[in-house]
């Protein structure tokens, strides 16, 4: 043994010996030389080793990802300016990968794409970091979508309801009112629904993470934070339109590991992803300048995988593991509602459903201008407070069948009786489903309201005294039925009597509104 050991003892010193000469030879590999700069990526020469992301220093601060390694060479994408990065300057390795700061600290701090702070309120003092690209949790850690999460938009909380852990995209053109449908999901869910008992009432948390967004709209989403009392419950992540697109391509990654950091201690996280046409084109961007072969509508092959590893990430994880959940909103923009472009339709197969917008309701002035018949929530259902399933079960359905009747109707002249009461109803729910930006009406508001509509209570009504009635409606049941509202909430069962007695109230409420019938327009 002792002879071993000694032989054992001699050769770890030879190796030492021997293993002194290559570090040395290693060290001086750890610095490369800039042989070409374009805007967004550079291209180093000299290193002999490097892990994929790794992040490389230049002079002046400026730092980048080792992306497309080869033999001594390696493209690197860069997160600042390439201007002031001249050929022949030196680049150094550093033994990290891209990480984020996370963890309490960043709530309501608005920061860059890796984490650093952009509003002047101080340096971030994090306890960790964690890097950008985190494996998305495994199968078997995953627990089902069980809990709503309330936008407080009616026609999504009641007909394409969003589960915690889910993921569901907000599609349509621009200026079709994506961002207000996200914005109200946040201000929703990061002010809970204090004063009640259940599984809503405890505030959320939540990132919006803006993507190549122009700096005058991610101000006011930022403002309208602040002024709703949201922006301490948000982490706000920004990497503008003239920031560098590997920022860009960064940042929906870096919301995701801040996110995790809340969903790992127990939080129910919801981020916005605005948007992800704009991700891709930023990747599309570094992808041809790192000479990627370029496939259809010049994105590159894994235009596919860097979305869907994204958005896998987001989860309701089990009991054992806190229980947290993340849900994510991506935002796509549409070109003339052409959904079966590339990025859409990849975005439409990775989550589980879509909220689409349609600017021909826009036009109308149908707003929020969700397109039912367009729109699907593959899991929400299932998450949905009883009442709402109650109520508005079937709210897709029946709302379908009154638009293509409406269609239909404009052909012919003579319409019977009981197709002019379809007509008549059908409008009214329509009107019962607008609401303007600012409005996020509670869960038994919403119930009450759509109840009114749907059974035919508003029948009677001019169209243009619905939102009267909802009002009515509103104030009625928070004073006589407030029993009812805090069972609604808490989630419990929504039987016969309940429907009946919610019904009772919501007629007296709006009786004698009626005078001055417009007939059925
Ligand atoms: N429910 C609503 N009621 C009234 N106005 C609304 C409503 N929703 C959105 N808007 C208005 O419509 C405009 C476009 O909304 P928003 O910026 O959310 O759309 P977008 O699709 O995200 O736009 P972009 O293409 O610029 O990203 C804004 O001026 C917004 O105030």
């Amino acid at each position: 043994m002792g002879v071993l050991d000694g032989i054992a003892e001699d050769l770890v010193t030879a190796l030492d010996a021997r293993l002194d000469g290559h570090r040395a030879e290693l060290r001086s590999e750890e610095i490369g030389t800039v042989t070409r700069v374009s805007a967004g990526v550079a291209e180093v020469e000299g290193f002999t080793e490097l892990f994929a992301d790794e992040l490389i220093l230049f002079p002046g601060g400026l730092m980048g990802a080792a992306s497309e390694i080869e033999e001594r060479r390696a493209g690197v994408i860069l997160f600042g300016p390439a201007e002031q990065l001249p050929v022949g300057a030196e680049a150094r390795r550093t033994g990290r990968v891209i990480d984020v700061p996370v963890g309490e600290a960043l709530l309501g701090r608005i920061v860059d794409g890796l984490g650093a702070p952009l509003d002047g309120e101080g340096r971030l003092r994090p306890a960790e970091r964690w890097p950008v690209e985190r494996p998305a949790p495994a199968i078997l850690d995953r627990a089902p979508v069980e809990l709503p999460l309330q936008t407080g938009v009616k026609a999504v909380d009641a007909a394409i309801p969003i589960g915690r852990g889910q993921r569901e995209l907000v599609i349509g053109d621009r200026q079709t009112g994506k961002t207000a449908i996200a914005l109200s999901a946040i201000l929703s869910h990061a002010a809970g629904r204090p004063g009640t008992e259940g599984p809503l009432a405890a505030p959320g948390v939540c990132v919006y993470c803006a993507i190549g967004q122009r700096a005058a709209s991610v101000a006011r989403v930022i403002e309208t934070l602040r002024r709703e009392g949201a922006l301490e419950r948000t982490v706000v992540v920004i990497a503008g339109s003239e920031d560098a697109p590997g920022l860009q391509f960064v940042a929906p990654y870096a919301a995701t590991s801040i996110a995790e950091w809340f969903m790992a201690r127990g939080d129910d996280v919801l981020v916005v992803f605005d948007d992800l046409t704009r991700h891709a084109r930023a990747y599309r961007e570094l992808s041809l300048l790192l000479r990627r072969p370029p496939g259809r509508e010049a994105y590159p092959g894994d235009i596919f995988y860097i979305h869907s590893r994204l958005l896998e990430r987001a989860t309701h994880l089990r009991d054992e593991l806190g229980g947290g959940s993340l849900t994510a909103l991506p935002i796509i923009e549409t070109q003339a509602q052409n959904i079966s472009a590339y990025i859409p339709t990849n975005l439409i197969s990775i989550t589980d459903g879509q909220i689409y917008l349609s600017p021909d309701l826009f036009e109308k002035g149908q707003l929020p201008a969700v397109d039912l018949g367009r729109s699907v929530s593959r899991v929400g259902a299932k998450a949905q407070l009883p009442a709402y399933r109650a109520v508005a079960g079937d709210l897709r359905l029946s709302f379908a069948q009154f638009e293509e009747l409406e269609v239909f109707s404009r052909f012919g002249t003579r319409l019977d009786e009981e197709t002019r009461a379809k007509l008549a109803r059908g409008r009214r729910v329509r009107a019962a489903l607008r609401q303007r930006e600012s409005e996020r009406p509670p869960p038994p508001e919403q119930i009450a309201v759509l109840l009114a509509a749907t059974q035919g209570m508003m029948d009677d009504l001019p169209l243009e005294r619905v939102a009267e009635a909802e009002r009515a409606i509103a104030e009625a049941i928070r004073r006589e039925r407030p029993e009812l509202c805090r069972e609604i909430e808490r989630g419990a069962a929504f039987g016969d009597d309940d429907r009946a007695a919610l019904a009772e109230t919501v007629r007296a409420a709006i009786e004698g509104l009626g005078e001055g019938r417009d007939g059925d327009a």
